[in-house]
């Protein structure tokens, strides 16, 4: 919480003990290619794919299926506790899996544009055990000038948190299929007179 306030971001090197990781993990693999989208960019009417953006392929997660409604409690009990620590008022939050295969990338982007979006607090939580630097696949997030804040490494349990609209990040891509949850805190604001649809 402390290191949130102060630099806008935090990384959590062992958010979720392993045993815990390799349930999602596992059944993230073994997903068939028919639960995955190729993942878009801009949202509603402004929706589309582009692969020389972001070659991910994703999964939005719902309550409906033991392994992804675990995942969506826990976050709602880190989201009731950033509120009572932080007075954020996040609202409610979204997330998808994300798989990258080898060779495939995000580059640069925000997730958010100020008073554009209701995405206020973005989530990435990794999945992959053995993770080693040789294996690339890192997330960049770079600070108002362009400099490299961080540097990190996609491993199992690690848990990074940032303003949605405040850094710039990318994926560079990797050697093995990598395994993300990208997910958004949200405010319950209207924009433009239009409730912001949630995906
Ligand atoms: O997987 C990551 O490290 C970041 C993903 C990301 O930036 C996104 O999905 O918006
Ligand atoms: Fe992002």
């Amino acid at each position: 919480m402390d290191q949130l306030v102060e630099h806008g971001y935090v990384i959590v090197p062992n958010f979720l003990a392993s045993a815990q990781c390799s349930i999602i993990f596992d059944y993230a693999r073994e997903l068939p290619a028919g639960a995955w989208q190729q993942a878009g960019i801009g949202r509603a009417d402004q929706y589309t794919t582009n692969t020389a953006v972001r070659q991910d392929k994703i999964r939005w997660l719902s309550p409906a299926l033991a392994v992804e409604r675990d995942y969506l409690q826990m976050m709602e009990h880190l989201r009731e506790l950033i509120n009572r620590e932080l007075f954020m008022g996040l609202f409610d939050y979204e997330c998808h899996l994300a798989h990258y295969p080898p060779g495939s990338f995000y580059r640069k982007h925000l997730d958010a544009f100020k008073g554009r979006s209701n995405r206020i607090l973005t989530t990435v939580f990794y999945l992959n055990p053995e993770w080693q630097a040789t294996d690339g696949g890192e997330l960049v997030i770079y600070g108002d000038h362009g400099e490299v804040l961080e540097t990190v490494l996609p491993q199992a349990g690690k848990l990074v948190l940032f303003l949605s609209d405040r850094f710039v990040h990318e994926v560079l891509p990797g050697q093995r299929d990598r395994f993300s949850i990208t997910g958004w805190y949200r405010l319950n604001a209207s924009i433009g007179g239009v409730i912001d649809p949630t995906r």
